[in-house]
């Protein structure tokens, strides 16, 4: 029976490793993690992550062939394959500092994986990781290989949260990268036969080891500039009159660019579009190629442009000044179904708010109020790394409340921020939030979810990122 484990239970680790139980009955498949509390979630009726679709997964494999277990080494040292699954946050410090991935996990997973193997094993880098750590890993690994042969395989995850689920059912492709050697093709071949019960073949693409690991930063470089653009028209729709939903429908209806991932935003945000594109940049400037390092820079530029610009939209309708009043933020995950905050463009424009002195009323349906605090509290890049080695007790900010209800969170408030798209925002009773609010009472839609001609009818100012300007903003500086 072919063993699995999988080194760290986190977004990737679980939902991955839980399918692939599903999928594949007759493999008994290990997660493990360094996290004692994370485990025990895995364990227990509450998951520690949400993840519409992976309870039931998960009820139905455990105990089964899917376990969840802090004995990091005891199943690394029985598994055939392990997979890597830890994080790669930003470096905060040293050489290439808030650019090169920090694979200071990667590096301490592949020690152990060193230490305690007795047996031949398949090696898959799962987690996300600059071009050519492989080579680095094949180095610690056979440094002390006491005679045993480790193959290692590059096959990243292109799953994204909230539709996790859904995404490893059916993958657009399953990419596997390994040495072109007879050894290497041989654990291609045996990664491939995992994922072929339920993949068709022909979107199992193998690659060299390279090939995969780059195909993954550009994948989603690719993703993270289809957002910049469009946000960068939004900024021109403004300015001009025209609508940017408008004219995302228009320009995604030719066939070569297509509809998906040109919504207009307050921004992107997640734990690796940034990261990547930085690890990206980093990797380009180490290669000496200044112009393409330049080329992705500017993706995350505009990324924070529209952070800003939007903040000061905020700020400068409402007479300039947010100072002592009340700003309602309903959402702060960085997108819906999910609980995930890691790098949300609600932190970068909290902060904004909160260095103008305003007070916060934050309302999201899968974020606790510890974990925004905490987000508030914190320097950029450090939310990344693994919560075991996070501040446990952050220091709550005087400007913040956190509460359960949209309602309460709108109440005697001057404006609202709406910063992620959860569905139950469309159908809020507007004109009692708006009878609950002070006047006059300004909506700042983010996520461009709602109505915003029936909005203005109750009385509303409305800003709308990319659409057609209130008559209130028509005259003020927006810019960054
Ligand atoms: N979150 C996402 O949607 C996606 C993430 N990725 C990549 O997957 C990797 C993991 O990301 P997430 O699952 O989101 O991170 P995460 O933070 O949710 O999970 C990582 C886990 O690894 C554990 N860990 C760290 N070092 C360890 C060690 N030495 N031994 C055992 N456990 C250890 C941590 O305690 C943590 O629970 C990253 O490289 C990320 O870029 C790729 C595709 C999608
Ligand atoms: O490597 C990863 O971690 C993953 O990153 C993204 O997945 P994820 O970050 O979970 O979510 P996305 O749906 O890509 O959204 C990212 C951000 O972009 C924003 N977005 C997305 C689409 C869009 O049209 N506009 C827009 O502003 C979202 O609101 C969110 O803040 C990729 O979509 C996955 O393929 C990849 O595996």
């Amino acid at each position: 029976m072919v063993k699995i484990c999988c080194i760290g239970a986190g977004y990737v680790g679980g939902p991955t490793m839980a399918v692939i139980a599903l999928k594949c009955p007759e493999i008994q498949v290990a997660v493990v993690d360094i996290s004692v509390p994370r485990i025990s979630a895995w364990n227990s009726d509450t998951l520690p992550i949400y993840e519409p679709g992976l309870d039931e997964v998960v009820k139905k494999c455990r105990e089964k062939n899917l376990l969840f277990s802090s004995d990091v080494e005891k199943y690394v040292s029985e598994a055939d394959i392990v997979f890597v699954s830890v994080n790669t946050p930003t470096k905060t410090q040293g050489l290439g500092a808030g650019k090169a991935a920090d694979l200071t996990y990667w590096e301490s997973a592949a020690r152990m994986i060193a230490d305690v193997s007795k047996s031949n094993k398949i090696v898959v880098e799962k987690s996300t990781v600059p071009v050519k750590t492989a080579e680095a890993i094949e180095k610690i690994l056979t440094h002390n290989s006491k005679g045993i042969n480790f193959q290692i395989l590059s096959n990243p995850e292109f799953l994204a949260e909230g539709t996790a689920i859904q995404d490893l059912f059916e993958p657009d492709r399953v990419l596997i990268g390994g040495r072109e050697t007879p050894e290497g093709q041989k654990a291609i071949k045996a990664l491939r036969d995992v994922y072929a019960h339920w993949v068709p073949m022909d979107r199992i693409i193998c690659t060299n080891l390279w090939s995969a690991e780059l195909s993954k930063l550009a994948a989603n470089a690719f993703l993270a500039q289809r957002i910049s653009s469009v946000n960068a028209m939004s900024a021109l729709c403004e300015a001009t009159g025209a609508d940017v939903s408008q004219v995302s429908h228009a320009v995604g209806k030719d066939t070569r660019i297509g509809p998906k991932f040109l919504n207009a935003s307050v921004g992107f945000g997640g734990s690796c579009f940034q990261k990547d594109i930085l690890n990206l940049v980093y990797i380009c400037e180490c290669n000496g190629l200044p112009e393409v390092a330049n080329y992705w820079k500017q993706v995350i530029k505009v990324n924070d442009y529209q952070k800003t610009r939007f903040v000061n939209r905020i700020v400068s309708s409402m007479f300039n000044t947010v100072s002592g009043k009340k700003i309602a933020i309903l959402g702060f995950a960085f997108k819906k179904d999910t609980g995930d905050t890691r790098e949300t463009p609600a932190i970068d424009v909290c902060k904004g708010l909160l260095g103008d002195k305003a007070m916060l009323s934050i309302y999201d349906p899968q974020v606790s109020e510890e974990q925004i605090q905490r987000d508030l509290s914190m320097n950029k890049f450090d939310w990344d790394h693994p919560v075991h080695l996070q501040p446990t007790s952050p220091s709550s900010m005087k400007q913040v409340s956190v509460v359960w209800d949209a309602y309460a969170a709108t109440k005697d408030a001057h404006g609202i921020c709406i910063l992620t798209e959860w569905d139950e925002f469309k159908t809020l009773d507007y004109q009692k939030i708006y009878d609950n609010m002070q006047k006059p009472a300004f909506v700042f839609d983010g996520r461009n979810i709602v109505d915003v001609a029936k909005l203005r009818e109750i009385g509303f100012i409305v800003y709308s990122i990319g659409k057609p300007l209130d008559e209130w903003l028509k005259d003020m500086p927006a810019v960054a």
